[in-house]
């Protein structure tokens, strides 16, 4: 079943801010139209010329926007968020994880997004079939690629992006641009799927550029907009008639689409001019008609061009959508089905999150600059301190440097990681929850576990070297708990990078504060200041590289090695446990709760 969409003078504006003064600017200037099930509508236009608003508005996007007039219904009733998991939208530049190949993809979708009703296998099938309707067969098997992988092409990345959408069987499916940088005999491919979609019953909205006429001729209806402005609304296939009836012909042969977006942009090249215009032309400075060989300007045409829809058109378009159409009852019902309806359990959606979280990211744990980073550190690190000795109090002071340094380290490391992979994620985040593929406890708790055990295998591989060759206690006890300490320390940094990066949108200003933040809880871990100030003390309690730092120092030297060791106390290791494990939740729960304010639910 499709969805019927019905908008009337629809307008929207948005303010912009200079440095001294704000101005409105009018993006939208009172848009009619309808599309039911069973139609392809497509948005025309110039670029900026609005297509992209007018479809976010009709996929709910910026229905809330306090600048956003006139009405839009679905199959009579208001837009709400119960309609997210019906409503398919492939946007102009869609997110996809570069790691995971196009079958991956595809099948983490469809098990993600599809109905429980459906078993595994069946959803599985529904992603494989999805990819031979595509065409994407041959490069099913490829990584998706991204700015630093290559990957599929260009057109093979914006059909993922469809397939993505077409898995679910939207009631309303809307696509920008689904045919920018595709040849035309892929581009017809998927003009004509999206025509058997809507055939299927579904309403299909789609904004496009620069058709050819044989992909022009597959619409049902066109809206055709310049500057913000309705130009023609109604059958595709009237749309030239209509041009002819208020006096705009071709005078040589050409594909209409190429002739209406001339029309769109005022440009009566290679066009007959209507005698109502050749008046206005006379009435206008001559000079300036002239350096136009007597034609109109693009502003007098655009205008004309409104005015003549707005009397000959637009009138009895508004009367057609007063009268109700009538909908069946329980299409109406199982469309706006008022409550949300999640594709998968949340045991599910946490285990299909968890294994797509683990394949994507181990990528990034496992580059070789990753490698060379932490190994090159290693080595340096082992070769200042080959073979420390602790039996005197020099040595013990010279090996506690060497503690807190890894305490740096690895507090340091994983916050930034978390905040540069953070904005990608969010995008991603946005976009699935946005049409309600799951729980955010879900995605919080998989993406939290899944770095688990990528999380250990750096520091090892790091202490491997370090200790061994720095001489450290040598024995399975201290070793392992120096991992141990190592690894909750991670764990607690990166809880920290992620409420960072979960807050400040702006990847410059996470950086900052992450580094001020770092900066003061190194200063304040216990190496540089015996005493802190009783007022500031409490920055100790939430340092990760303070407890740390103590812990590793409790592992390496059984006795009070305090006055040594720059006057810190080093009493019992589980209270350095406790408050690691502390944190470990506690800036995890701190990311979960801004996760929650700034995405979207
Ligand atoms: N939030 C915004 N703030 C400022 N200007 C905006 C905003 N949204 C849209 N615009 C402006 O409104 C106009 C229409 O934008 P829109 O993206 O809808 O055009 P479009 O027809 O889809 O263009 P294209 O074909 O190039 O994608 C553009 O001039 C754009 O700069």
């Amino acid at each position: 079943m499709g969805i019927n969409v019905q908008f009337s003078d629809v307008t929207y504006k948005v303010v912009m801010k200079g440095l001294t003064t704000s101005e409105e600017k009018e993006i939208l200037k009172g848009i009619t139209g309808c599309v039911s099930p069973g139609e392809v509508l497509a948005l025309m236009g110039p670029s900026g010329s609005g297509k992209t608003s007018l479809l976010n508005l009709l996929g709910g996007r910026i229905s809330h926007h306090p600048t956003v007039g006139g009405s839009i219904t679905y199959n009579d009733q208001p837009y709400s968020k119960f309609l997210k998991s019906r409503i398919g939208f492939v946007t102009q530049d869609d997110v996809l994880f570069p790691h995971l190949t196009v079958k991956e993809t595809l099948t983490y979708a469809a098990r993600l997004r599809l109905p429980n009703t459906l078993t595994q296998e069946q959803k599985e099938q529904r992603a494989l079939d999805v990819i031979y309707e595509l065409g994407l067969e041959r490069c099913q098997d490829t990584m998706i690629g991204g700015s630093f992988v290559r990957g599929v092409s260009g057109g093979e990345r914006k059909r993922v992006c469809i397939g993505n959408e077409i898995l679910i069987n939207p009631s309303l499916l809307l696509l920008d641009e689904p045919t920018s940088g595709l040849d035309s005999t892929t581009a017809l491919r998927i003009v004509q799927m999206l025509q058997h979609i809507a055939e299927a019953g579904k309403t299909v909205v789609t904004t496009i550029h620069q058709p050819s006429s044989r992909l022009f001729h597959k619409f049902d209806k066109l809206i055709l907009l310049g500057k913000g402005s309705l130009i023609y609304f109604g059958k595709a296939s009237e749309a030239m008639s209509y041009f002819q009836f208020i006096g705009c012909s071709p005078l040589i042969t050409m594909n209409p689409a190429e002739f209406l977006l001339d029309l769109a942009n005022g440009n009566l090249n290679d066009v007959s001019v209507p005698s109502e215009l050749g008046d206005k032309v006379q009435m206008e400075n001559m000079s300036e008609a002239e350096t136009r060989n007597g034609k109109p300007s693009p502003a007098l045409v655009q205008e004309y061009l409104v005015e003549a829809y707005e009397t000959k058109v637009a009138g009895t378009e508004k009367k057609k959508l007063m009268v109700p159409i009538p909908l069946d009852e329980e299409v109406k019902s199982k469309v706006l089905c008022h409550k949300r309806q999640w594709g998968a359990s949340w045991f599910e959606q946490f285990s299909i999150l968890f294994s797509r979280g683990f394949k994507e990211r181990r990528h990034d744990y496992f580059s070789w600059l990753r490698i060379t980073q932490v190994l090159s550190t290693a080595v340096i690190l082992g070769l200042l301190w080959w073979q420390s000795d602790a039996k005197n109090p020099k040595g013990m002071q010279d090996q506690a440097g060497l503690l807190f340094f890894i305490a740096v380290f690895w507090g340091f490391f994983p916050v930034f990681t978390a905040i540069f992979t953070f904005p990608q994620e969010r995008a991603m985040l946005n976009k699935e929850r946005s049409t309600d593929m799951y729980r955010l406890s879900a995605y919080f708790v998989a993406r939290t576990t899944s770095d688990l055990p990528l999380d250990l295998i750096l520091p090892v591989l790091f202490l491997l070297v370090v200790y061994f060759m720095a001489g450290l206690r040598l024995s399975a006890g201290p070793f392992f708990l120096s991992i141990l300490t190592v690894f909750l320390c991670i764990v607690a940094a990166q809880g920290l990078g992620l409420a960072i990066g979960a807050t400040l949108m702006d990847l410059k200003r996470a950086t900052t504060l992450a580094s001020v933040t770092v900066m003061t809880f190194m200063l304040a871990g216990g190496f540089f200041v015996k005493r802190v100030p009783i007022f500031i003390s409490w920055i100790r309690y939430i340092s990760f590289n303070y407890h740390t730092y103590k812990l590793l120092l409790k592992v390496q030297y059984d006795e009070d090695v305090t006055p040594i060791i720059n006057g810190i106390k080093i009493d019992s290791g589980s209270t350095e446990v406790a408050a690691l494990i502390a944190m470990v939740f506690g800036y995890r729960l701190l990311a979960y709760i801004s996760l929650r304010w700034m995405s979207v639910s």
